[in-house]
C-alpha cells in the first residue's frame, strides 16, 4: 500500500482538529505538515498536541514548511486563506481538498482556474449523507415543479461565520437546476416587514445561529394539503472529515481538475 502524504489548512480549527485525528487513525495516510495563521494558538506545536499525541507535523504559517512532501492539501479554514494556500498549491503541483464555505463569485472562479493546474475536490459538504440527500432533493424538485413552494432552512453552531451555508446555497443550486430556474434570480435571502404574498418561483432560505449545533439542514417542499420535509442532521464532525480523506484519495490519481463530492462518492449517474 502506498502512502499519500496529507497536509493540513487550518490545524486548530473545529475541522481541522477532526482531521488531524482521523489521518492518524488511518493507515494509508501520513500527516506531512500543518497550517495555521501567525496568530494561531496552536503555532509552533505539533498538530496533534491536543490528543496527547506527537504527529511530527509541527503547526506553521510558512506555506513552504507546512506542505513540504505533500500530497494532497485538505483546507477548512476562511476563503482568503484558501485562496492562498491554492495557489501556492497550483504552482506546486499539490492536490487540495477544499471544505471552506463562503467564496464569493471572484473566488470560486479563482478556484476553477487553480484547478486548470492542479486536482482540486470543491464542496461545501463532505457527508456521504448530505450529497445523498442532495440527490434526493433533485428527484422531489423534479416531481413537485408546480404547486409546491420550497423553503430551505439550516441551523449551526454560534461560531459560524457565513449564512446561509455553504450547503444550503449548494442545495438550492441543485433544486434550481433541476426545475430549470437561475438560483441568483429567484432566492430570497430573509423576509422582514410587509412582503407581500409568496412568489412561487422563489426558494426562500432561512438561517439559525445557535450553541452547538453542528449541522442541520431541511428542505419544506410546501403544498396545498401536504408538505414534504427532507432533512439531514449531522451529530459529529467525523462524518465531513472521514468525506475529506475519502476526497483526498480520489484525487491521488487524478490529473488537474474540478471534482465535486457526487465524483468522490460516485454518486454522477
Ligand atoms: N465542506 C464541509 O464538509 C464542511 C465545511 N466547513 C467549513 O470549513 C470552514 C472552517 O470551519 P471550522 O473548522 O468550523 O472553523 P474554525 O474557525 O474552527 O477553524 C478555521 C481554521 O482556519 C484558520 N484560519 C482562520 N482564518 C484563516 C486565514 N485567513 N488563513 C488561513 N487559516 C485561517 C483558523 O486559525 P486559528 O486556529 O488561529 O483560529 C482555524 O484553525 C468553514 O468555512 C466551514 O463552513 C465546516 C464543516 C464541514
Ligand atoms: O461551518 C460549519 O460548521 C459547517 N459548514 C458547512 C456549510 O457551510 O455548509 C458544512 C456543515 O454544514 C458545517
Amino acid at each position: 500500500m502506498t502512502t499519500l502524504n496529507i497536509a493540513i489548512a487550518g490545524a486548530g480549527g473545529r475541522m481541522g482538529r477532526m482531521l488531524v485525528e482521523a489521518v492518524l487513525a488511518s493507515d494509508d495516510l501520513r500527516l506531512s505538515g500543518a497550517l495555521g495563521v501567525p496568530d494561531s494558538a496552536g503555532l509552533g506545536q505539533d498538530a496533534a498536541t491536543f490528543l496527547g499525541k506527537a504527529s511530527g507535523a509541527i503547526v506553521t504559517s510558512d506555506l513552504a514548511a507546512g506542505l513540504e512532501g505533500a500530497d494532497v492539501l485538505i483546507d477548512f479554514t476562511r476563503p482568503e486563506g484558501t485562496l492562498q494556500h491554492l495557489e501556492y498549491c497550483a504552482a506546486h503541483g499539490i492536490k487540495v481538498v477544499i471544505g471552506t464555505t463562503g467564496f464569493d463569485d471572484a473566488g470560486k472562479a479563482a478556484i476553477r482556474a487553480a484547478a486548470e493546474k492542479t486536482a482540486v475536490v470543491f464542496a461545501p459538504n463532505m457527508s456521504v449523507g448530505v450529497n445523498v440527500t442532495m440527490k434526493l432533493l433533485e428527484m422531489a424538485a423534479q416531481n413537485l415543479a408546480t404547486g409546491y413552494d420550497i423553503e430551505i432552512i439550516e441551523a449551526h453552531h454560534r461560531h459560524k461565520v457565513d449564512a446561509p451555508s455553504g450547503t444550503a446555497l449548494k442545495m438550492g443550486e441543485v433544486i434550481a437546476d433541476a426545475l430549470g430556474r437561475d438560483l441568483k434570480e429567484c432566492a430570497v435571502y430573509g423576509r422582514e416587514g410587509v412582503t407581500g404574498e409568496r412568489d412561487p418561483s422563489t426558494i426562500g432560505f432561512a438561517t439559525v445561529r445557535g450553541g452547538d449545533i453542528i449541522g442541520d439542514h431541511t428542505v419544506l417542499f410546501a403544498g396545498t394539503g401536504e408538505r414534504i420535509e427532507i432533512s439531514h442532521k449531522s451529530s459529529s464532525r467525523a462524518g465531513y472529515a472521514q468525506g475529506s480523506l475519502r476526497a483526498a484519495r480520489f484525487l491521488a490519481d487524478k490529473p488537474a481538475g474540478l471534482f465535486d463530492m457526487y465524483a468522490v462518492l460516485g454518486l454522477n449517474t
